[in-house]
């Protein structure tokens, strides 16, 4: 049997406050303990916002090479800033992909020998100075979806028949936003047939997360500063390399591992998922699902844009008290992945994640903590 499609849900009704909003709060909780992954239309995020944020995205990954690696993370202590193509690691595999990695613009923290390593998370962004306004632009969209999740925070904890301020102490005190602005290639001449991994399997580390996705795209025209194009087209063995975009993007894992669930883009939505963090804390009743990018075939990139709310590094993830009803539901809690621990404290599960997809910033800033494991 085919996988089903995600869910689509409407948040405006639980926006605006009207009766209707309960509605969304069912499905919000049918979608969380089902595939762990739904559509969000209605979350009043103009259009202007999200095409801003992917026309300076655009704009930077359009650069020279030489101006983005102005900015690459390997300058940065807090994995912040640029990741050239095949230089992030997803389950032991180079992904194809290309970033920029933001988080809340803070001054580092002085730490002493005691303080737990994942305070070098906090610490200052790298910004592109060829495009000034990727910074206030991206600023202002990050406020903003962190505004939304503030809300959908609500609706999770009514979602889960609690007090809908059950959850609010869990992200007082400066929680934590991350975003990716993500560029996808199809495989190099040469490469490996097969090998398309955009982004390896993998399940979110964080909370929740709002996915915003371009189309796949035919790559620019070259022009004097591009070394891209469609001229590449020609002599790819990989198996899109016909030039045409095939089910290229966003798959989320079906239900019992059965297959793979397309999520297309879908214009004025998000793709929003749950972290590990979330499903922790619902003690497995919200599921965080595995899910990868497939690369776009030559000739054509794919931009996306994906925004990690989660709480404070040093928050502890407490159980929520779900009602009986729910736990009934829970059944058995699958076994512990032994390639991938999760940590209840959010700082170390975040740092974990980190060490892993990025080894050569961590061999620079972390090699004493990759000796001993992130506590
Ligand atoms: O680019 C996407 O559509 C998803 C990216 C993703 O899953 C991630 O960065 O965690
Ligand atoms: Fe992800």
């Amino acid at each position: 049997m085919a996988p089903q499609a995600l869910p689509t849900l409407d948040i405006g009704p639980f926006l605006a406050g009207t009766a209707e909003g309960g509605r969304f709060v069912a499905a919000l909780r049918r979608a969380c303990h089902g595939p762990g992954f739904f559509y969000l239309t209605g979350h009043g995020i103009p259009a202007a916002d999200t095409a801003a944020v992917l026309e300076v995205s655009r704009r930077f990954f359009h650069l020279p090479d030489a101006a983005k690696l102005a900015i690459e993370n390997i300058h940065s202590p807090h994995f912040r800033g640029y990741t050239r193509l095949g230089h992030e690691i997803t389950r032991g595999r180079a992904d194809l992909r290309e970033q920029i990695d933001i988080s809340d613009e803070r001054p580092a923290r002085v730490l002493g020998p005691d303080d737990p390593a994942y305070l070098r998370l906090d610490g200052p962004n790298q910004w592109p100075e060829q495009v000034p306004d990727l910074r206030p632009v991206v600023l202002a969209y990050m406020a903003r979806l962190g505004r939304l999740s503030r809300v959908l925070v609500r609706a999770f904890a009514e979602s889960l028949g609690l007090p809908p301020d059950e959850l609010d102490r869990t992200f007082a005190d400066e929680p934590r936003s991350h975003l990716k602005l993500i560029r996808y290639q199809a495989p190099p001449p040469g490469h490996a047939a097969g090998r398309d991994q955009g982004v390896g399997a993998h399940k979110d580390g964080g909370f929740v997360t709002f996915v915003l996705q371009d189309d796949v795209r035919p790559l620019p025209t070259a022009g004097p500063d591009h070394t891209g194009g469609p001229d590449h087209t020609g002599g790819s063995d990989h198996a899109g390399g016909s030039g045409r975009p095939g089910p290229a993007g966003l798959q989320v894992a079906g239900p019992d591992g059965d297959g793979w669930i397309d999520a297309a883009p879908r214009p004025g939505t998000f793709v929003v998922n749950i972290g590990e963090m979330f499903e922790l804390a619902t003690r497995g009743y919200y599921r965080a699902t595995t899910h990868r990018v497939v690369s776009p075939p030559a000739g054509h990139e794919r931009m996306s844009v994906a925004y990690f709310f989660g709480p404070r590094l040093s928050a502890t993830l407490e159980p929520v008290p779900l009602p009986d009803e729910l736990v009934r539901e829970i059944g058995d809690a699958p076994p512990p992945d032994p390639d991938n621990p999760i940590f209840a404290q959010h700082g170390v599960n975040t740092l974990k994640s980190w060490l892993r997809s990025h080894p050569e910033v961590a061999r620079r800033y972390y090699a004493d903590v990759t000796a001993r494991g992130p506590s």
